[in-house]
């Protein structure tokens, strides 16, 4: 998969519209396609001699002449290479639409992986899933479509012609009723677009219920709600069998107004074919011939089924584009510089989402080296930080740098291997437990993941697995805990100058949480810490914290400092009521006291003790 990774400006294509995304994927799968209209267009001009191949043969049987025996041979030659050529198309077909798929999937993913996660992270698991799938395979059958529709206009315009060559007036019947066709064709490619539109968004609804359901399986059995949440899934299938049903009219009377029209311009060909014939001026094969091609140009009606398919592409198209289309992270060329400390600085950091401000005004420096926590109410903005200092999300506004380096201005790989991330909730990718770990910007040998994991306290527990590292992640029963542990190995082996734990060790008890925390201090990487935390217990051992508010940096200074003040300690008020005694006791100075040289000594937004 290729990411956008040079330059200030990311590569943009037109990948954000529909049409711009088929054009592309057109491009990507035209060696194929253009096979599959070659296929096409022979086949329609096997169709167009066999017409004139059969009139003459019964001429020359009519008329008992020699030789006649090679047109017979000549017809069977045509009828063979028609259904071979038609055997071919729909390989050819099949082969050119899966390949144009492939690129739309890869363009939608390419676009999804590189968006900021939080941006990317509007879309629900289950329309997303719509989007790659259903969707995606839809839209990949507009090129072959186009040029299946392209060939499908040769075989009637060739039988016009033919039509001309036999008799004038036989061509002019058929083409007094070409009108009549264009506005059948017309009135269902108008129809059928808007209500294809409606129930591909419908099915993404289904979907996203679904999906959603399914990740809190547990909390609909806790609640007793699954026939509730059943209806729900289902709710929008009277309005899936509304549009269902809407795009069957457009094409149920598409059909019947063809059935009425074909019939009605073959008859009046023939009934003039018929004419010339009694006048002389045409035989009964050219006669025979003439019937033959008044069907075959009636088949332009044919189209309307392929214009359908190509209605329907265009709308998945516009759906998967808007993956394709996200806005993707630019990443400059820029190194860190080798002997870094990790010293982190926000400058005037402003974070809007949704027109609401998260962060506002943040400025901040962690020196290098420092563990610093980031304590305040839930939603008071430390997981947006802890976005912003790792680059997962750029600020609207202000700049965030690593040892001096802004850092949308380093390159992707650098910056991946000196910021690592554990998360509250981490998700393990890959076959094996050991493969999930190793999993990073540099893959991890066999020995740091070990150490890794007996640092997060997760190596004992993983041994005890059946079949240990090599344990798939999904046939191993892990709690909640014992996950959490995993993430942090993971960030372990991996770790840089720079690591940030956010809410990533909530479901540890208390004990192993500490055994962590030396472990870290002791077994890896030495670098700059920035703990997201709801504990006390974090504050207390961190060298520096930093108080967040609705947003913007309330305080910052060491855990001693801030406890003086009431508005601090009712930050942890919550959590004291149901934590150990032990746990949630006053600090004292010795206890809380900053281990880091050159820390800020006293509070950087100075608070009146209330
Ligand atoms: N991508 C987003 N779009 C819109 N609002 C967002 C987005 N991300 C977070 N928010 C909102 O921003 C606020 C701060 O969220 P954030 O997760 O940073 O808070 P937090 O301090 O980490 O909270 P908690 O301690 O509960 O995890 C919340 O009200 C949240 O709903």
């Amino acid at each position: 998969m290729v990411f956008p990774r040079r330059g200030a400006r990311a590569p943009r294509t037109t990948a954000h519209t529909g049409t711009g995304l088929l054009l592309g994927a057109a491009r990507h799968s035209a060696g194929r396609t253009t096979a599959v209209f070659v296929c096409s267009a022979a086949s329609a001009g096997a169709s167009l001699a066999l017409p004139a191949v059969l009139g003459r043969t019964l001429d020359l049987s009519l008329g008992g002449a020699d030789g006649a025996g090679f047109w017979p041979v000549l017809c069977i030659g045509l009828i063979g290479a028609e259904v071979l050529l038609d055997a071919l198309e729909a390989l050819l077909s099949g082969v050119a639409s899966a390949r144009a798929t492939a690129w739309l999937r890869l363009r939608a993913l390419t676009g999804l992986l590189g968006a900021p996660p939080d941006r990317a992270a509007r879309l629900t698991p289950g329309d997303l899933a719509t989007r790659l799938s259903a969707n995606a395979t839809e839209a990949g059958t507009a090129p072959v479509s186009a040029a299946a529709l392209a060939a499908s206009l040769l075989a009637p315009a060739g039988a016009v012609v033919a039509l001309f060559l036999i008799d004038l007036w036989t061509a002019v019947a058929f083409l007094a009723g070409v009108p009549l066709l264009a506005l059948v064709v017309r009135a269902f490619a108008r129809g059928t677009s808007d209500s294809v539109a409606r129930y591909q968004a419908v099915q993404s609804v289904i979907a996203s219920r679904l999906v959603e359901v399914m990740d809190g399986a547990r909390t609909v059995a806790a609640a007793g709600t699954a026939e509730r949440e059943r209806d729900r899934i289902l709710a929008p299938l009277p309005e899936l069998a509304v549009q269902g049903r809407r795009m069957w009219q457009v094409h149920g009377r598409a059909v019947a107004r063809g059935g009425v029209l074909m019939p009605l311009l073959t008859t009046g060909v023939l009934a003039v074919g018929g004419v010339a014939l009694a006048a002389g001026r045409i035989s009964v094969g050219e006669l025979l011939a003439a019937s033959r091609y008044a069907t075959l140009a009636a088949g332009i009606g044919a189209g309307a089924g392929l214009v359908g398919s190509l209605v329907r592409s265009r709308s998945a198209a516009r759906r998967t584009a808007a993956l394709a289309g996200l806005a993707p992270m630019a990443y400059g060329t820029a190194r860190l510089p080798a002997d870094g400390p990790g010293r982190l600085e926000l400058r005037g950091v402003r974070v809007v989402r949704d027109g609401r401000p998260l962060l506002t005004g943040v400025d901040l420096t962690i020196p290098g080296g420092v563990s610093a926590a980031v304590v305040g109410r839930s939603g008071a903005g430390k997981s947006t930080l802890a976005a912003v200092a790792g680059r997962l999300t750029d600020p609207d506004a202000g700049r965030v740098l690593l040892d001096g380096v802004p850092l949308e201005s380093v390159a992707y790989g650098p910056l991946r291997r000196e910021v690592g991330y554990a998360f509250e909730r981490p998700v393990l990718f890959g076959d094996t437990i050991g493969e999930a770990l190793a999993a990073g910007p540099d893959r991890a040998s066999p020995g740091r993941i070990r150490s890794a994991a007996r640092a997060a306290s997760a190596d004992a527990f993983v041994r005890l697995l059946p079949r240990g590292y090599d344990t798939p992640p999904g046939e191993a029963p892990l709690s909640g805990g014992e996950l959490q542990r995993l993430g942090l190995a993971r960030a372990f082996a991996h770790a840089g100058r720079l690591l940030i734990l956010d809410d990533a060790t909530s479901s540890l008890d208390t004990v192993t949480e500490r055994q962590v925390e030396r472990a870290l201090a002791r077994d890896v990487r030495a670098g700059t810490r920035l703990v997201i935390a709801h504990r006390l217990s974090s504050a207390v051992r961190a060298d520096l914290v930093v108080w967040l508010e609705e947003g913007r940096v309330r305080a910052v200074g060491t855990h001693a400092e801030l406890w003086r003040l009431p508005a601090y300690r009712a930050v942890f008020a919550a959590r004291e009521a149901e934590t150990p005694a032990s746990e949630t006791a006053t600090p004292t100075a010795e206890a809380a006291a900053p281990t880091a040289a050159g820390l800020p000594g006293r509070l950087a937004h100075g608070e009146p003790g209330r």
